[in-house]
Formats: structure tokens, sequence, C-alpha cells
């Protein structure tokens, strides 16, 4: 099976996640490989493919809707999808917020199935080890999941 991660990164840290992410998958001996979205790499023949972005004034970088947008919404593709963000420090209604404001921006443009959607907790100085150690063990879930044919539904720090 071969997984695709494709991010967006303004100061490096989704592609941190990104890369984390490769790497735990290949240890696992999976087929995986993560792009930086303006790469705009052929994702054709991934089985699954693993969209990320961090948030910035209310939005996902536009890089991703812009990769989502020339894949024709990654139509016929099981997609699971995260983004990197502060405002899930904020209780239940920072994490309903993260649901229906930047988690929705991100998966309404996608025709695809989605199978996963993680909201993980970013950082803007030094890096955040509790986001790498979430992201190796939420990657190996969501594999596992496509796998069994099951999905994950919506995840949050912690
Ligand atoms: C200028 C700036 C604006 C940001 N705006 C938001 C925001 O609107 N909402 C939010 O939850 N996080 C916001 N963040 C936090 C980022 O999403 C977080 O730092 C993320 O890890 C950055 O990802 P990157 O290092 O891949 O660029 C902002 C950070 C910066 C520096």
């Amino acid at each position: 099976m071969k997984v695709c991660i494709v991010y967006d990164s303004k100061r490096g840290s989704t592609e941190r996640v990104a890369r984390a992410m490769e790497m735990a998958l290949r240890e696992r001996g999976f087929e995986a490989r993560a792009w930086n979205a303006g790469q705009n790499p052929d994702v054709d023949d991934c089985d699954l493919v693993v969209i990320g972005a961090p948030i910035y004034y209310e939005r996902p970088l536009p890089g991703i809707g812009r990769f989502i947008a020339s894949k024709n919404g990654l139509k016929g593709k099981k997609v699971a999808v995260f983004i990197l963000c502060i405002a899930d420090r904020f209780g239940k209604l920072g994490r309903r917020y993260t649901e229906r404001r930047y988690l929705r921006m991100m998966t309404e443009p996608i025709k695809g199935r989605i199978i996963a959607a993680r909201v993980f907790d970013g950082w803007i100085l030094g890096e955040n080890e509790g986001t790498i150690d979430e992201a190796r063990g939420w990657i190996m879930r969501v594999v596992e999941a496509f796998e069994d044919g099951r999905g994950l539904g919506i995840e949050h720090p912690g």
C-alpha cells in the first residue's frame, strides 16, 4: 500500500509533522512519501492521500486548497486530513471551533472519501514533541482503519 502525504507549511512545523508520519510509516514497512503541495505531486497511484496544512489568520494556508482543486477534489481517493493550529487549546469551544471552521475548510473541497480528520497542536517557537508523538500514532491508526475499511472520525490533541 502506498501512502502520499501532501502538506503546506510556512514556518516548518507542518512539514516536520508530515515527515514524522512519513518516517513512522516507512519504519513499519509501508511505502510512504511526503511532498510540499507546491511540488504538485502526482497522487494517481497512491492508495491513501493524507492532506495537511497549518491555520494562519483563520484559514488553512492556501497552497493546500490549490492542490486539492488541481486534483479534481481528489475524487475517487481515500483521504485523511490534518491541521496544525493553536485554537484547540481553548477548551470545548476551541475544539468545536477548530472542527466547524478550520477542518471544514479543509474537507469541503474534497470529493474523495474522508476516512479520518485530525487537529494537532501547532507551535510557533520550539517544537512540540507531544505533537510529533501523536502524529506518529495517528498515522498508524489511520492506516489500520484504511486496511480494515473503517473510518476514524475526528480527533483532537491529547
Ligand atoms: C502569524 C500567525 C497567524 C496564526 N493564525 C492562527 C489562527 O488564526 N488560528 C490558529 O488556531 N492558529 C494560528 N496560528 C498558529 C499556527 O497555525 C501554528 O503556529 C502552526 O504550527 C504553524 O504551522 P507552520 O510552522 O507549518 O507554518 C498562527 C500563527 C502565526 C505565526
